[in-house]
């Protein structure tokens, strides 16, 4: 069954002279337990679906659906239950002076647990942590650390679908692939579904099934990994991509 239906969406910026159409008609679904990639170059559009099905992005049309249920235009607060999304830059996205308690603790807190403390606990050792980390502040933590904090923050509410934005791409490169094995244990130990973006197509084939090639707001070909893997495109614009990526 599908997790994550998006049928013909379109997604707008601005009003009429200063419209962007950032998306245009974006099809593609995303089965339970799957990791779907999104790709393509700068501007291409494919944040902007993940901030579509957020609802950070109003301007939209066309249908979603999430677990079979419609997303309309309002998010309950029962959708971040299943939908967590963990941004590019994990400077940004921290507040910098909640302490990591307080950022995890009130997440944990809004979706109405009770054992605050003992989850605490147990999402920092879950992202690799530790105890040690609990009552640090982000500018005490590396970039990478930081993204774990994120990624436990994501985690708090046991959501079942990520929509992780570029997640490695503001880390050092040594950092990078520790941040994507965690997030692939994870995804292994918990049955996670990841709707992941990166213009790096390497990322995409290390983490993902099936991919999205995206061009000038639109999706020009959906590939599975094999054929990334065995370079085996059609479109023209994921051939170009795939040449240039070697
Ligand atoms: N808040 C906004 N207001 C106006 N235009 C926007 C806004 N956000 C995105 N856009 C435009 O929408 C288009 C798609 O941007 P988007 O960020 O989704 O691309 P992307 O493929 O994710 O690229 P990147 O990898 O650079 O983030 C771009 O033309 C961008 O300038």
């Amino acid at each position: 069954m599908s997790m994550l239906d998006v049928n013909g969406l379109n997604v707008w910026f601005g009003k009429n002279r200063d419209r962007v159409d950032a998306v245009k008609g974006a099809t593609f679904d995303v089965g339970q337990g799957e990791s779907f990639g999104l790709v393509g170059e700068s501007g291409s559009g494919k944040s902007t679906i993940l901030r579509a099905i957020t609802g950070l992005a109003p301007n939209w049309s066309g249908a979603m659906t999430l677990d079979g249920k419609p997303i309309g235009k309002k998010r309950p607060k029962e959708f971040f239950k299943t939908v967590q999304m963990v941004f590019q830059d994990p400077y940004a996205s921290l507040h910098p002076r909640h302490s990591v308690d307080q950022v995890l603790g009130e997440t944990l807190h809004l979706h109405g647990f009770k054992d605050i403390d003992a989850r605490v606990v147990k999402l920092l050792d879950d992202v690799g942590l530790g105890q040690k980390f609990r009552f640090r502040y982000p500018h005490q933590l590396s970039g990478g650390q930081r993204q774990r904090v994120a990624i436990a923050r994501a985690l708090a509410p046991e959501p079942e679908l990520l929509l992780l934005d570029e997640p490695t791409s503001a880390l050092d490169v040594s950092v990078q692939a520790e941040i994507l094995n965690l997030l692939a244990d994870l995804r292994n130990d918990r049955g996670l579904t990841y709707l992941m973006v990166s213009h790096d197509l390497s990322v995409v084939g290390h983490m993902c099934d099936r991919l999205a090639v995206m061009k000038d707001g639109e999706i020009v070909e959906i590939l599975g990994v094999e054929a990334l893997r065995a370079m085996n495109a059609t479109h023209p614009y994921s051939k170009q991509l795939l040449q240039a990526s070697l």
